[in-house]
């Protein structure tokens, strides 16, 4: 018998969402009838208790028989369970400064720390994340705010309303006008904000059709690696030589700001890549850009103007286009842009987003969970039984490891 435990979230903001929604639990428990599954009750999740009873789901505050437990965000250090195999995001990958010690606590008690966003196909490609419904509600957010800044139109906030569903509806009553809009990036954030293009009718073009023409109606264009950057020396763009050299190219979305009223930003970016454009950039007289719906969020990254992250109860700011200093959102004004950068979107729609990660962890990750001898969950893994794994032995000093053995 495997023994899964769902556990509480307990970060001081805690998340609504949860890796496994009380349906899924149900049908993973009659597919798998060597699977149990108990849940731990919380306050804060999306789903209540009751709807996990509702399925037959035993809740218990003792998780200390579970074989796997599963969260979502970092879990408070007294609370990890030591000898326990935990999946979660624990952020420490790229040794991230606050989860130090967390990194270190999981040496000590001995954790199985299989980290969610290192799980990938062989490819590569990542298997689980919440990329899509970032981008699902970071273009509404967009849009929302467009439509504010310029009375022109009323959404409701995401985390007002129960599901996407509910925002696919409200679509229906708003007329676009006929504005263009830029969608960057190539991954899961960016299918999610062409699903929402689509949702709302607006039609796609090619960028060069974008950069030429004006329509009577609303379009977006949607760029990507080569449409984006190009090598230096050569003009020409290779997504692999990209990656391993981003240094050697530049970044072409200059030619696109006086052509779009909202940019959608679903880039991946890292320091050695070159921004979409520099702060003095929104001072040229043709700036025509309103809105920035920065979904990527770095801060001072590929958008320089995205000053600090922002917060789903106090999502947008304003920058003066003059000054560049931060401003009150929503001011009618061409001399403002209002920057749009929630660190935490898919919480906005914690159902939906709970619901597509399960999915996909019931299709791909369970049956690796239930293999004797599982690549992917080895890829996975970044502690076990004290050490770092082999591929994770670059953390030794963030672990508190001077030097080890691979585990
Ligand atoms: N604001 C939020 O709440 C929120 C939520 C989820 C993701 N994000 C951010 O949005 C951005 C995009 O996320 P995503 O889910 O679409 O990512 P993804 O992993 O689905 O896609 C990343 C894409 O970037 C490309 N890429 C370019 N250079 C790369 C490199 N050096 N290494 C890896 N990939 C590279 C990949 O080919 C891939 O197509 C990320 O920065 C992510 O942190 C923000």
């Amino acid at each position: 018998m495997l023994r899964i435990g769902l556990i509480r979230e307990r970060k001081k903001l805690p998340d609504e969402r949860v890796a496994l929604t009380p349906h899924q639990c149900r049908y993973i428990m009659d597919k798998y009838p060597n699977i149990n599954i108990t849940v731990e009750p919380s306050p804060n999740r999306c789903f209540a208790d009751a709807e996990y009873m509702a399925e037959g789901i035993t809740l218990s505050n003792d998780m200390t028989d579970r074989d796997i437990l599963m969260g979502i965000k970092e879990v408070p250090i007294d609370h990890l369970i030591p000898g326990k195999t935990y999946f979660f995001f624990s952020h420490t990958k790229k040794k991230q400064p606050h989860n130090k010690d967390l990194m270190r606590a999981m040496i000590e008690k001995r954790i199985r720390m299989i980290d969610y966003e290192c799980l990938t196909h062989s490819d590569e490609q990542r298997i689980l994340g919440f990329g899509m419904y970032a981008g699902i509600v970071g273009a509404h957010n967009g849009l929302l705010t467009y439509g504010r800044k310029h009375g022109l139109y009323e959404l409701p906030p995401a985390h007002k309303v129960k599901s996407y569903q509910d925002l696919i509806h409200a679509y229906e009553a708003i007329k676009m006008p006929n504005i263009k809009i830029v969608v960057t990036g190539s991954g899961k954030v960016a299918s999610g904000v062409l699903d929402v293009m689509r949702q709302l009718d607006i039609e796609q073009v090619e960028p060069m059709d974008y950069l030429t023409h004006q329509y009577e109606y609303p379009v977006f264009t949607h760029l990507k690696g080569g449409d984006l950057y190009a090598r230096k020396d050569n003009d020409m763009f290779h997504r692999d030589d990209f990656h391993a050299h981003p240094e050697m190219y530049k970044c072409l979305f200059s030619a696109y700001v006086n052509q779009t009223d909202i940019l959608m930003n679903g880039i991946y970016w890292e320091q050695r890549i070159a921004r979409l454009f520099e702060k003095d950039d929104i001072k040229r007289h043709d700036w025509r850009i309103r809105v920035i719906a920065d979904i990527s969020c770095d801060v001072d990254g590929s958008v320089p103007i995205t000053y600090d992250s922002t917060t789903i109860a106090d999502p947008v700011f304003g920058v003066d286009r003059n000054s560049l200093q931060q401003v009150a959102p929503f001011l009618n004004t061409k001399d403002t842009i209002d920057i749009m950068a929630v660190d935490n979107l898919p919480n906005e729609l914690p159902c939906d987003a709970s619901q597509y990660f399960g999915v996909h962890f019931e299709k791909y990750v369970l049956p690796e969970v239930l293999s004797p001898n599982s690549d992917i969950l080895r890829r996975a893994t970044i502690c076990q039984d004290g050490k770092l794994t082999k591929k994770y032995e670059y953390l030794s000093d963030y672990a508190g490891l001077a030097h080890q053995g691979s585990a």
